[in-house]
Formats: structure tokens, C-alpha cells, sequence
């Protein structure tokens, strides 16, 4: 069996002013830090242990994982970071307070900017100072690749590669894998893995810093899913419908 966890990123600074963040790099608010915590605790007290990490380039998931593998005695571990990790890129909404936003361009418009499958946010300008175009981080990355507004679609079709290329070929070796992203990031993952629809995946809530345990067989297809909780409660997910298969089957390679 394989096993490897999905976390996301404690409460961010802007998560508590519920302002769109995307790409902007944000840091954890002093709650996030503490939510972090915890689930080092879930995770020791739940006897799960790790030997490799994977994160995104965005200090709120980055910070998330050290203090879990600081909390663990394995910050000493092996880390992968890579851009492909990141939050959905949310365009020129990047900043906006999500209920200002509301009122001006109606609730409708927002949900449908945050949780549906395949409608983008506006796209940004690359002169826009909010643009990762002047980031060094990006410098490695052609500017033609650079997303200016992504829908949870196209962040799922810049996550999978990094899945097949990275994550899954370690999973594979026999590496206990904790990956450490971002809500939609983690949610493009899961689709993945699990197949599940278009029209479920966008309302699939991730709590921050909550532990997500996938137990997977040796071709990689999930046979459990859980949320760690307190004293040893487990949360199994079920998905409604998979794509394509009427509820009963997973895509994971
Ligand atoms: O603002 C964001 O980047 C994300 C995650 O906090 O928001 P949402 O949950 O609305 O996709």
C-alpha cells in the first residue's frame, strides 16, 4: 500500500481578510500557525510518518510544511518545490475582498469565478504590478507559460503533469509522500485521482492545515480516502459520481 497526504496551507493572512489570493504570496496569520500545528499532531498521533515532501513556490504552503516537518523531527527531509503546486492563479481578482466583489458584480458572478469547473477569472495585464511577469521565481518560465487567470480546469491540467513526472514516480519507489498546496491546487489533485466529475470537484472543501490521507494500491489507485480528525477519528470521503464510470472507478497513473 502507498500512502500519501494532502495538506493545505494553514489560514493565510488574506484567507482571514477573505480577499482572493491566487498567486499573491501571502503569509499565515498566527491562527495558521497554530492550525498548523495541530496537524502535526494528527499526524504523529495517527502514527503516519513521511520521506519525501512536495510543495508549491508560495511561502503560506512552504511555511505549512516546515512547521509540520519541524513539528515531526523531519525537517531534514527531502523537499520538492515547483510553481505547478500553486494556488489557481485568480487574475485580476487577486486582492479583491470576495464579498465587496459580490456586491458589486452580484454573488452569481462570484461563485461562479470560484467554483466552477472551467470559467476563468478576468485575465491580468502582465503589466499589472499584481503580474508574477517581474517575479524571479517565475524567471525559469517561459513568459507565453505564465497563467494570467486560471478556472479550477486549467489549474488541474498544470497540476496532473506535475503528479505523473514528480509525485507519482516517488510514490512508486515506496516514498511516504506529504504534499503541502493550496485548495484548488489539492482539488485539482484529487480529480485526479479519484475521477471525480467536473460538476463535484469545484464544491469539494478542503479545511486548511486539515490532513487528507489517501491510502493507495500498488498501480496507484486510491482504495481510501480520509481527513484526519482529533483522537483517532477518521472522515472517509465518498464521491457522488466519477467521471465516466457511473461511481465505482479511479484513474491515478
Ligand atoms: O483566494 C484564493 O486563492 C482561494 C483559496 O483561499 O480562494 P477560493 O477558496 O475562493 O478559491
Amino acid at each position: 500500500m502507498h500512502r500519501l497526504i494532502l495538506l493545505r496551507h494553514g489560514q493565510s493572512v488574506w484567507n482571514a481578510e477573505d480577499r482572493f489570493t491566487g498567486w499573491t504570496d501571502v503569509g499565515l496569520t498566527d491562527r495558521g500557525v497554530a492550525e498548523t500545528r495541530q496537524a502535526a499532531e494528527l499526524l504523529k498521533a495517527a502514527g503516519i510518518d513521511v520521506d519525501v515532501a512536495f510543495t508549491s513556490v508560495l511561502s503560506r504552503a512552504i511555511e505549512t510544511l516546515h512547521l509540520v516537518l519541524r513539528d515531526m523531527d523531519r525537517l531534514w527531509l527531502p523537499v520538492h518545490k515547483h510553481w505547478r503546486l500553486n494556488e489557481r492563479h485568480y487574475g485580476t481578482l487577486q486582492g479583491l475582498n470576495k464579498a465587496e466583489t459580490a456586491e458589486r458584480h452580484g454573488a452569481e458572478q462570484v461563485f461562479q469565478w470560484r467554483r466552477s469547473w472551467d470559467i476563468p477569472p478576468p485575465p491580468i495585464e502582465p503589466d499589472d504590478p499584481r503580474s508574477a511577469v517581474a517575479d524571479r521565481r517565475y524567471a525559469g518560465l517561459a513568459r507565453s507559460n505564465l497563467p494570467r487567470g486560471e478556472s479550477l480546469k486549467d489549474t488541474t491540467a498544470r497540476v496532473v503533469p506535475f503528479w505523473s513526472e514528480a509525485i507519482s514516480p516517488a510514490l512508486r519507489l515506496g516514498a511516504r509522500v506529504l504534499v503541502s498546496a493550496h485548495g484548488n491546487s489539492l482539488r485539482g489533485l484529487v480529480k485526479h485521482l479519484d475521477n471525480v466529475a467536473d460538476r463535484d470537484i469545484p464544491l469539494f472543501e478542503i479545511p486548511t492545515s486539515r490532513p487528507l490521507v489517501y491510502e493507495l494500491g500498488a498501480d496507484l489507485t486510491p482504495l481510501r480516502r480520509y481527513f484526519l480528525g482529533e483522537n483517532g477519528a477518521v472522515e472517509e470521503i465518498t464521491w457522488p459520481t466519477r467521471e465516466g464510470t457511473g461511481g465505482s472507478s479511479s484513474a491515478a497513473a
